[in-house]
This record gives C-alpha cells, structure tokens and sequence, in this order.
C-alpha cells in the first residue's frame, strides 16, 4: 500500500480524509495545494509529510523555472515557506524542505536544477521505505512470542513513504508468527486509527481488533497488553517525544501496569538540535474536529473546545526508541547522540 506516488511530473496523493470508505486519489501540480493538502490533512503522518513536502517543491520549482536566476531563487525561497508553514510538529516537514534547497543551491539555485530537485524527492522517498523495512527488522526483535500489541494512531504505510513505521514492525513480526493480535485505538478526534491503521491490518489479514481510546487502560489492567509501540512526530535530543495526541495517557497507563512501551521513528524525525520535550511545537487544530465527527455535530457550538493534534510524552516513559540503526535504550541522551548526532 502506498499514499504517495509521483507520476508524470505530478503528485498523486491517495485522499486519506476519505478512507476506508473511498479510495481517492488526487493529482496535484500547483506547490500551495500541496501545503492545503497537509494542512487538511489529505496527506498526513510526519514522514509522508515530509516526502510529499519534497515532491512539492519540485513543482514549485518546474512554475518558476522559466523565471531569471535571480526570480527564481527568490520564489523558490517563498515556495519552500508556503510548505513549511503546512504543519509545524513534524520535524520530516523541515528536513526534507531543507534537503531539498540544499540540492537546489548545490546546483547553483539554477533553474536548470529541476531534474536534480525530482531525483532528490524520489530519493527521500525511496530512503523513507527502506528506513521503514530496517525500523521493521529491528523492532521484530523485541516483539515476544504470541504478541498481544496496542498501538494509537496511524504510523503505517499511510504515514510514511510506504511499509510503515510502527506497522512496519507489526508487519515483519507477524510474518515471523509473533503477532496473535493488535489492538488499535480509535484515536479521536481525527480517527486515523479506525479508519487508517486499521484499514492497513485488515488488508493485510493482520488479526485486529478496534477499541475507543478510553479503553486501553482496561485492557491493561486484564493483561491483555504484552508491549504498546506507537509513532513520532518529533523527538528530542534527551528521547521526549511528540505524537499524536492520547499518546501521554497511553504511555503512563503503560508504566503503571508495567508494559514495555515503545516508540518508532525513522532518523529524519529525530531533533537533536531541541534539548527536550518542552521545545516541541504542538500544532493545535479547530475545534470543529472536536464538535463535530465528520461533519456530524455532536456538541453545542457554544461550547468552548481545546485541540491539541499532539502530547509530549517524557523519555523516562519509554522502554525503547526503535531506528532504522536499532533499537535504542537509556541512557536515551547519549544513545542518541551516539547514532545520529
Ligand atoms: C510515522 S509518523 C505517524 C504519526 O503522525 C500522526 O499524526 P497525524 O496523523 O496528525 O499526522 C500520529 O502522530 C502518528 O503517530
């Protein structure tokens, strides 16, 4: 399964605000509807952000390509703004946006440089998947025997360049036989986990089972969770990370009934530059996703609402950091520092 294809000198992106229902996919040629697209959320989940970010910035680069070096290089400069203004918490965003003018200015912010900009995308895609199938072996490894997994929110293929983050360890667990079920909460207000994550198991004959987020706790405390792993939006360099929102909750509800609790990221969503969780921007999102389930209005208008898209969960929460390098243990600070500072 993929969410992302570039074809023809346009991006397609599978529509991910109308799964599992329908499956649309949309072409985009203009570089601003490709930031609408991750602002709604058409596109979603940091890494695919971030690979769609890249392809986005191609086609900014093939309107003002006719442009004289001078336009060009300020446009571009303004394009990549436009992209980055998209979303803020996911770090993918902004590396791959800085990737790409990095391989713009080593061709002398030329115009001519189109070629070489749609290479570079193709290549932060390509990496992203084979990121995702060394995340994959990695975390199989600590996935026990008759595995009874709880994840939150959507950290597969649809979140990512294609395989998955978070279902990319579920992915190769389970063809190793280790994966008797997982549980995927719901994931208000958005849903990704009713409507993505579990689209993905059950086209992939993965055995699921779907559960509203206030019940994770109670499965827990009946010992029918053996390990939670969930995604990264954006961690720091001492191992807090942001991620969906529900993460928190999820991971203190873990460390109280003693389940090993797991997060999985590809480098690219790693911030070292961030020295901990309090400096991570969280996006917050209209309160009509709170009001509303789709267009469906299931509070007064009047009321006030609060919509963080993500939390921040403390490393000393964590039982592991899952890379595509390895799984990474505390000290979390040096470890990291180790692999990719
Ligand atoms: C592999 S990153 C997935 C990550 O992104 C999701 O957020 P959103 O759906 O708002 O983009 C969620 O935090 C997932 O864990």
């Amino acid at each position: 399964m993929e969410a992302i294809q570039w074809k023809a000198n346009s991006l397609y992106l599978l529509d991910q605000t109308k799964l599992p229902v329908e499956e649309v996919w949309l072409e985009f040629s203009d570089y601003r509807a490709v930031a609408g697209a991750i602002a709604a959320m058409v596109v979603r989940g940091a890494p695919a952000i971030g690979v769609s970010a890249a392809y986005g910035y191609c086609l900014a680069a093939m309107e003002y390509r006719s442009l004289s070096p001078a336009a060009f290089q300020s446009n571009m400069a303004l394009a990549k703004g436009v992209l980055a203004a998209s979303r803020p918490t996911a770090v993918n965003l902004f590396w791959a946006l800085d990737r790409m003018e990095r391989c713009l200015s080593a061709h002398g912010n030329s115009p001519d440089a189109v070629p070489a900009l749609i290479a570079q995308a193709r290549a932060i895609h390509a990496e992203d998947v084979e990121m995702n199938h060394a995340i994959g072996a990695h975390g199989a490894a600590v996935v026990p025997e008759h595995a009874r997994v709880l994840t939150h929110c959507n950290a597969g293929s649809l979140a990512t360049g294609g395989y998955g983050t978070v279902l990319g360890v579920i992915r190769s667990a389970f063809a190793q036989g280790k994966v008797d079920m997982v549980y995927a909460d719901e994931t208000r207000p958005l849903l990704q986990g009713a409507r993505l994550t579990a689209y993905e198991l059950v086209r992939d004959g993965i055995p699921a089972t779907l559960i509203a987020d206030n019940m994770a706790a109670f499965l827990m405390a009946r010992g029918k969770i053996d390990m939670v792993i969930l995604g990264c939006d954006r961690m720091a360099a001492n191992g807090d990370f942001a991620n969906k929102i529900g993460t928190y909750s999820v991971a203190v509800n873990a460390h109280h009934h003693g389940i090993p609790f797991y997060t999985a990221l590809p480098s690219s969503t790693i911030d070292l530059s961030i020295p901990d969780g309090g400096g991570i921007p969280i996006e917050e999102r209209p309160g009509s996703e709170i009001t509303h389930v789709f267009g469906v209005q299931t509070a007064p208008l009047e009321v006030g609402t609060y919509n963080p898209a993500f939390d921040v969960t403390p490393h000393t929460l964590l039982t592991g950091i899952v890379t595509e390098k390895g799984v990474v243990y505390p000290p979390f600070q040096e470890n990291l520092a180790k692999l990719f500072g």
